[in-house]
């Protein structure tokens, strides 16, 4: 059997961590051939001497020069800035990449990847949210194949039949930290309060999106541009445990449902091997040990607005879910900093959206520039520093 090569964006990460743990499982299957990460070289040079790559890149050029002073003489590349992430995500010995840069920062690395035809395991939820149907359309034309690791899409993925066949998907929601609470208690949550999540650990950014359910409207838009659904067939239930990652209902009333303890490493291990499958040190779910699942409906939208933004840019189209997310991103890093409060969150989200208006989407180039002019237009309004 020969080895798949990896390449890896994000390799520091939540998911970068937990995909080159399941790469050490099985060294025969997976060679890790090229790693890059933003800033934190201390990570990358303790994972670049384990894993032998051929190539690391930062993003951060203070981080990327002390990357290469730790790395002298150990034959590794090492590269810097955006370019340097770019070639990592399109270097040559690898057959798959795995997207998994938080925020719009991946994007351009993802469709290189695409374009050096890469098949692509799809962490990077903001680039199907930004750019769905150029996107889509970047996955055909390259013949790539395109598997989500998103929990909730793998485990749609995992259950997929027939899309003509399928009455509607049925996206689960943990609730996040706050489920169950009203508007009115959550004025002073906290950064800590808001990215301690009851179920999976992830990083800070996708923390604060599950706690106002920003993360699950991201995670609509994201499953419309997979399973080719439109927004009125795809709906969200709160199932505070994550044990059902989420489920299609076909048009004969039969639901599948995916299944498992929330580890990521499930998800990981299903997008690596695809088609086939490979063991991992998951834990083995026991149903009669948790007794009981529990599924609500979705939160009331004065409380958690962010899930009814997105369906509603969804339904826009055009710029208005890039607008959406560049927003939220500004709006959760001046949060995370303590520069707004947690309910100004969605408000500053709803005053840029409404500022920007609606229009078409004409170009990826247009994309990117929109997505500038969110991100600045989202800083003014919240009167923030850029
Ligand atoms: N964590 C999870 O369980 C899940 C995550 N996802 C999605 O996966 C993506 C990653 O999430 P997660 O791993 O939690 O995030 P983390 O914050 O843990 O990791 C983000 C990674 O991206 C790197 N990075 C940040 N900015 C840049 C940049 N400008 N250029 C290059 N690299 C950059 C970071 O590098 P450094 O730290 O070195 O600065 C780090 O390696 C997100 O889109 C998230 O929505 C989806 C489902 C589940
Ligand atoms: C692990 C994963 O896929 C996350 O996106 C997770 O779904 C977040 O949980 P929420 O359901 O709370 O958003
Ligand atoms: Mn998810």
């Amino acid at each position: 059997m020969s080895s798949k090569g990896i390449a890896i964006l994000g390799s520091t990460g939540s998911i970068g961590v937990n995909t080159l743990d399941v790469c050490a499982q099985h060294p025969d299957r997976y060679r890790v051939v090229a790693l890059s990460a933003g800033q934190n070289s201390a990570r990358m040079i303790a994972q670049a001497k384990h894993f032998r790559p051929e190539v690391v890149a930062m993003a951060d050029t203070k981080a990327a020069a002390e990357v290469t002073e730790a790395l002298a003489g150990e034959n590794i590349r090492v590269l810097a800035g955006e370019e340097g992430v770019i070639e990592v995500a399109s270097w040559a010995s690898a057959q798959m990449t795995v997207s998994a840069i938080v925020g719009g920062a991946g994007l351009r690395p993802t469709l290189a990847a695409i374009r050096a035809r890469k098949d692509i395991a799809l962490a990077n939820k903001e680039c199907l949210v930004m750019a769905g149907s150029l996107f889509m359309a970047e996955i055909g034309r390259y013949q790539v194949r395109l598997i989500p690791v998103d929990s909730e899409h793998s485990a749609i993925f995992q259950v997929f039949q027939n899309s003509n066949w399928m009455r509607r998907l049925v996206l689960t929601a943990s609730g996040g930290p706050f489920r169950g609470w009203r508007r009115q208690q959550l004025h002073g949550v906290t950064p800590a309060q808001a990215v301690a999540h009851p179920n999976w650990s992830m990083g800070r950014k996708i923390s604060v999106d599950s706690s106002t359910m920003m993360n699950k409207g991201l995670e609509v838009i994201e499953a419309h541009w997979l399973f080719g659904l439109p927004a009125e067939q795809i709906d969200v239930v709160v199932h505070p445990q994550s044990i059902v990652h989420s489920m299609v209902e076909y048009q004969d009333g039969s639901v599948l449902a995916q299944m498992g303890v929330p580890d990521m490493r499930t998800p990981i291990a299903v997008a690596l091997a695809w088609p086939e499958r490979i063991p991992t040190t998951v834990k083995s779910l026991d149903l009669p040990k948790l007794g009981q699942l529990d599924f609500y409906d979705k939160p009331d939208k004065r409380d958690f607005p962010c899930l009814e933004l997105a369906y509603e840019a969804l339904r826009r189209g055009g710029i208005a879910p890039v607008v959406l997310n560049a927003a939220n991103e500004i709006a959760v890093a001046a949060f995370l900093e303590g520069a707004i409060g947690y309910l100004e969150i969605a408000d500053l989200i709803v005053k840029t959206m409404d500022y920007l208006g609606h229009a078409p989407i004409e170009s990826i180039d247009h994309l990117f520039a929109v997505d500038l002019q969110a991100r600045m237009t989202a800083q003014q309004l919240g009167r923030l520093a850029h």
